[in-house]
């Protein structure tokens, strides 16, 4: 799988990074100590305001955050974020900080989820015993805010822990795992998740206390599915060629399978359940958990399930109901914004504490660049179109009807913005640079439009590649990390 994380290698160009700063989160004042004692079954439910912090250490028992194991001792700090320490044998919690909620929970889905897991675990010893056999190809569907990110992580974290190698594919724009908000990517998984950090954050230049993952990402741009339709489908399709081909490749991800999170809109519209019914296709997925709806569940029952097994058919799947944890939180707009600002600021500047890296900032000229945007359904919204409508004849792949990706000009618009920097040609075709592979992302720091230069701002010394960039649509940047 390729590596994000820009690989510049030719001499540095421009001024090294000096005058710009990455915020602290450090609270100035002591933080208050706490012990609790949760019993065996139960989740300790905590949030944390982003600039608050809040530091835990296990004490005795054994405890886990969505499945991956906390070692006894060790300190994790805790900064904006919602989440849960479950003990199946009960455990001590040192707590430092105060979290703006917190609760322990008797009512937990975890025994379930275990069943699931385990049930996986079933298939994949199968396709262990049979070279063509394949594990289980899961996908988590459901509403927003149901939990299914949280899932994939557990059902990852499990499979782990048993020695397994899972494709996790996210292909929720809203959140990056591993790599940046609005994209889509696909990571094996062989070992542990950073639990400070949700799946980990994105690879750069810098040290990380663990194992680094190298996700495969290609870039969306656009919160949501819908956006885009036409280039959300090519880009899960070229996902799934892209995972199929490393599951052939390799016999440990054959059999330990894909795990799949969803954005929760595509489970709530009908042009919604055009682009989940192209996504359960492309990744030939043999078991559909829907999570905390009812209704979508007898939906997908009517859709997949009574699937007559017919030569010429795609093998049933299963469709299996879970319900949702009462430790689920929604979150509003302006968390999931700083929590976006956030992974964005890590990229190039690390993590406060953890590893610090130095971003280098260099001064291109508009000639050099070669910018595109991520077209939104403006003209014509394809998910408006009926399903199983096919727009590709009125635009020729690519004009007409939505196009995938258009041209941008260099302009003070694009100040602030992020960009994700192609493997791919300039003078490529927009369809090919469309469904092109992310090497990296920089930042545009500043645009002269007058001397018709940029600063951009990359996470690593060394001259920009001369490959095409595609800036979003997406509602960022509201900030400026430099200044
Ligand atoms: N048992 C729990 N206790 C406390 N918080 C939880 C628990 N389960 C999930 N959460 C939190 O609830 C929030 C929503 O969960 P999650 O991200 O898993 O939902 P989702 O369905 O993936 O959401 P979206 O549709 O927005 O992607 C997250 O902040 C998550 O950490």
């Amino acid at each position: 799988m390729s590596v994000p994380g820009l690989q510049l290698s030719e001499l540095p160009i421009g001024q090294p990074f000096s005058n710009f700063t990455a915020q602290d989160s450090t609270p100035a004042e002591p933080l208050s100590e706490q012990t609790y004692e949760i019993a065996k079954f139960r989740e300790w439910r905590f949030e944390v305001a982003f600039g608050a912090t809040v530091e835990v250490k296990l004490l005795k028992g054994s405890a886990e955050i969505f499945g991956t194991e906390l070692p006894i001792g060790h300190k994790f700090t805790f900064t904006g974020i919602k989440s849960a320490i479950f003990t199946w044998q009960g455990c001590a919690l040192e707590v430092r900080g105060s979290p703006s909620v917190e609760y322990t929970s008797e009512e937990t889905p975890m025994t379930t989820y275990t069943n699931l897991h385990f049930a996986l675990e079933k298939q994949r010893g199968m396709a262990d015993e049979s070279p063509t056999a394949q594990g289980p190809r899961v996908m988590i569907i459901g509403p927003e805010n149901a939990g299914k990110t949280s899932l994939v992580k557990i059902l990852t974290a499990y499979a782990v822990r048993q020695g397994r190698k899972p494709a996790v594919v996210n292909l929720d724009p809203k959140e990056g795992v591993l790599s940046l908000p609005g994209t889509l990517s696909a990571t094996s998984f062989s070992t542990i998740m950073d639990v400070e950090e949700g799946f980990g954050s994105s690879p750069t230049s810098g040290p990380s206390p663990v194992p680094v993952k190298l996700p495969l990402v290609y870039y969306y741009g656009l919160e949501t599915p819908e956006g885009n339709a036409k280039l959300y489908k090519a880009l899960v399709s070229r996902m799934a060629v892209a995972v199929s081909s490393r599951l052939s490749e390799d016999d440990q991800n054959r059999s330990s399978g894909i795990i799949i999170d969803t954005p929760g809109t595509i489970s709530q519209t009908p042009a919604g359940y055009d682009l989940l019914h192209h996504a359960i296709t492309e990744f030939s997925i043999t078991t559909l958990v829907v999570l905390g709806s009812e209704r979508l569940y007898s939906d997908m029952l009517r859709r997949f399930e009574d699937r007559p097994n017919h030569q010429h058919q795609p093998p049933p799947i299963s469709i299996i109901k879970l319900s949702k944890s009462g430790g689920c939180v929604d979150r509003d707009d302006a968390f999931l914004r700083a929590s976006r600002e956030r992974s964005i600021r890590e990229y190039f500047f690390g993590e406060p504490k953890k590893r610090t890296l130095s971003p280098y900032t260099m001064t291109v000229g508009f000639d050099d660049l070669n910018i595109w945007r991520v077209s939104e359904a403006s003209t014509l919204n394809a998910s408006l179109l009926p399903i199983g409508h096919d727009d590709d004849e009125e635009d020729g792949g690519g004009g007409g009807g939505q196009a995938l990706l258009v041209q941008a000009e260099c302009s003070m618009l694009l100040q602030h913005s992020v960009a994700a920097v192609l493997h791919a040609e300039v003078g490529d075709e927009a369809h090919v640079l469309a469904e092109s592979s992310v090497m990296g992302f920089v930042y545009i720091a500043s645009v002269d439009e007058q001397k018709r230069y940029m600063k951009i701002l990359a996470p690593m010394p060394g001259r920009l590649p001369p490959k095409p960039l595609v800036v979003s649509s997406f509602p960022e940047p509201t900030f400026s990390l430099v200044g």
